[in-house]
């Protein structure tokens, strides 16, 4: 039967009744090789039947509170569209208040025709939303009255996807071209499941006018497979920059034929993908794009982060004179106010592990085991293995699965869709699913260690707390990476908690047994080697710490050794306490 939360959700936010099964707890201790994936899986085959999705049938209708109860943040709810910034090029913002009277509700975009009521009707009786969000109801107007360029921002599970996809398919609607002849809305994101997700979303708005077809290109699929499927029939394509560019690049591509009528370009997680990571790919994709000035298109780009550099190379998807339209008020934080943030500083890298668990079991009581809907970030796929198959030991963890990009594309779908659909569990996890997953739910965030940056702390926060829901966070680092909390996060309220490090000698006993300490070692070491100035270490301190952690948290017996070349790639050729072997061949490493 389902169990309602008792403290993380809002009054106001109906629940949705999608999730049956309890989780009933092992009582042994498991074997190295317990597979909870599998118990995952039953779990959700079980409740398939029932589960429609979080907003489906049997969810009543959802606002977002137009009262905000003492957890949430008025700017938050859509009585508080806060600021319309404007600004034309990269002249400074200027603000202008919007309207923060009446909560507005779909049903007005009615008047004048500006929405047709097919999408309105699969909003209000398949979607079941009713009122717009803030950033709904500052962005759909405008992109939909005056076609302009919009460069917006809203804190994070407010309902960006909704603001960009309603315009731009009311804009493919009015247009007078055959469905599926050409593509009028190409939408990139940085990651394949963020693609998949908004897929699904934009077919969800599309339910009832079918005519329309919605295609991916993402890679870890079959190439030409997903091409057959664009040249088929597609209006809508949303893709990873990678992948987008193999389709569009070459002298006779048929896809970017197929882009040569584009309406609308859209870049969700904006920031992301205009920094130095992907914006040449992205440079390349849109000098494929017809000519902007011979074909009129509109540009929109959506982030809960839009750091300086943002605005400097918008030019390349928006117009000079876009709007900028953020709903959070200059100076305000942009993690959700009402969600309490625990910081757990321990004193080495090597206590990190013990203090998690102990972390987890504190919020495990504090949510209630039936609900508890964990996320924890990892810096690299070696350190999610690693948590991964120590938590895995402790029969008090509620099923744990993990998720990285060295996983193979299928069995990263797989996991996602297994999370989506879990009532609780733990999923560890890269930065993969820091942006734009929308899991329902989601009670707890926990990060071990530092992030690559402030913007990637708020956009993994923000895997909960979403659509007016409650959530907490926790942040776990060692006294060496206090800097990033101190400076880097230095406007967030963080409530420091001492850590729980009573699990320290079970730890020990599981790292012991382990064969994986090599990689880790080295993965933890690649990541910090960016850090080591940040953290006022020189290489010779770097290697120092990385041996204490292989012996004292990994639990190798002694330091594990490297490659020259991997040595020499690490940019670590020299520095004493490294224990360099000379490189293994392919017939050695057994490929
Ligand atoms: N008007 C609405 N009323 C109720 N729920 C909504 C509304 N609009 C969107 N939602 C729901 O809110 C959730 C969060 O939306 P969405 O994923 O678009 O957030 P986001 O702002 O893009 O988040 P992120 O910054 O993490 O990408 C989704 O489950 C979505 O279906």
């Amino acid at each position: 039967m389902f169990v309602p939360y008792r403290r993380l959700v809002p009054v106001s936010f109906p629940i949705p009744r999608l999730y049956i099964l309890r989780h009933s707890f092992a009582t042994t201790t498991p074997p190295l090789t317990r597979n909870f994936l599998d118990e995952m899986t039953a779990r959700h085959d079980a409740k398939s039947k029932q589960s429609a999705r979080w907003r489906g049938k049997g969810v009543s209708t959802r606002k977002f509170s137009k009262q905000p109860t003492k957890h949430t943040h008025a700017h938050d709810e859509p009585s508080n569209p806060s600021v319309e910034q404007m600004t034309t090029g990269s002249s400074t913002p200027s603000t202008t208040p919007v309207s923060t009277d009446e909560q507005q509700k779909f049903s007005d975009l009615r008047e004048g025709g500006l929405v047709h009521p097919t999408l309105l009707l699969t909003i209000a009786k398949d979607l079941k939303f009713e009122h717009m969000t803030p950033v709904q109801a500052a962005t759909i107007r405008p992109i939909l009255t005056d076609r302009s360029d919009i460069l917006a921002q809203a804190k994070t599970g407010t309902g960006k996807t909704v603001a960009f996809l309603l315009p731009a398919l009311q804009n493919l609607v009015n247009r007078n071209i055959k469905p599926g002849s050409a593509v009028s809305l190409l939408v990139i994101t940085p990651t394949r499941e963020l693609a998949l997700q908004i897929a699904t979303e934009a077919r969800a708005l599309l339910q009832r006018l079918p005519q329309y077809k919605v295609c991916v290109a993402i890679g870890g699929t079959n190439k030409s497979a997903e091409e057959g499927k664009i040249l088929k029939g597609c209006d809508i394509l949303i893709g990873t920059p990678g992948r987008l560019y193999d389709h569009l690049g070459g002298d006779s591509s048929p896809i970017a034929e197929k882009l040569q009528q584009l309406d609308t370009l859209v870049l969700d997680e904006a920031d992301r993908l205009l920094d130095m990571g992907f914006l040449s790919s992205l440079k390349q994709i849109v000098k494929c794009l017809p000519d902007r000035t011979a074909k009129p298109r509109q540009g929109m780009l959506f982030s809960a982060t839009v750091p300086e550099y943002v605005q400097k190379v918008s030019g390349l998807v928006l117009s000079k004179q876009y709007k900028y339209i953020s709903t959070i008020k200059e100076g305000e934080v942009n993690t959700h106010e009402r969600v309490p943030q625990q910081l757990i500083i321990v004193p080495e890298f090597s206590d990190v592990a013990a203090a998690l668990l102990g972390a987890l079991r504190q919020e495990q009581r504090e949510v209630g085991a039936e609900t508890f809907k964990a996320i924890i970030f990892a810096p690299t796929a070696a350190l999610v293995n690693f948590y991964t198959q120590v938590l895995q030991q402790f029969p008090d963890m509620p099923p744990i699965i993990s998720l990285h990009s060295r996983m193979t594309q299928n069995r990263r779908t797989n996991v996602t869709e297994q999370y989506r659909q879990a009532r609780s569990g733990i999923m560890i996890a890269t930065d993969v699913i820091a942006r734009g997953m929308d899991f329902p739910a989601v009670t707890n965030v926990f990060q071990v260690g530092i992030p690559s940056d402030k913007e990637s702390y708020v956009h993994r926060l923000g895997r909960t707390a979403r659509a007016g829901a409650e959530g907490r966070g926790s942040f776990i680092i060692s006294a060496h990476e206090t800097w990033f909390s101190k400076w880097e996060l230095k406007d967030i309220a963080f409530n420091e908690h001492p850590a729980d490090l009573t699990a320290q000698n079970d730890i020990k006993r599981i790292t012991e047994q382990m064969d994986s300490q090599g990689k880790t070692y080295q993965a933890w070491l690649g990541y910090y080697k960016s850090y080591v100035k940040r953290m006022g270490w020189d290489n010779v301190r770097l290697v120092a710490e990385a041996n204490k952690f292989a012996l004292e948290g990994l639990g190798a017996a002694e330091v594990p050794s490297l490659e020259k070349s991997t040595v020499g790639k690490m940019g670590l050729r020299g520095v004493e306490g490294l224990t360099v072997v000379k490189n293994r061949s392919r017939h050695e490493l057994g490929r």
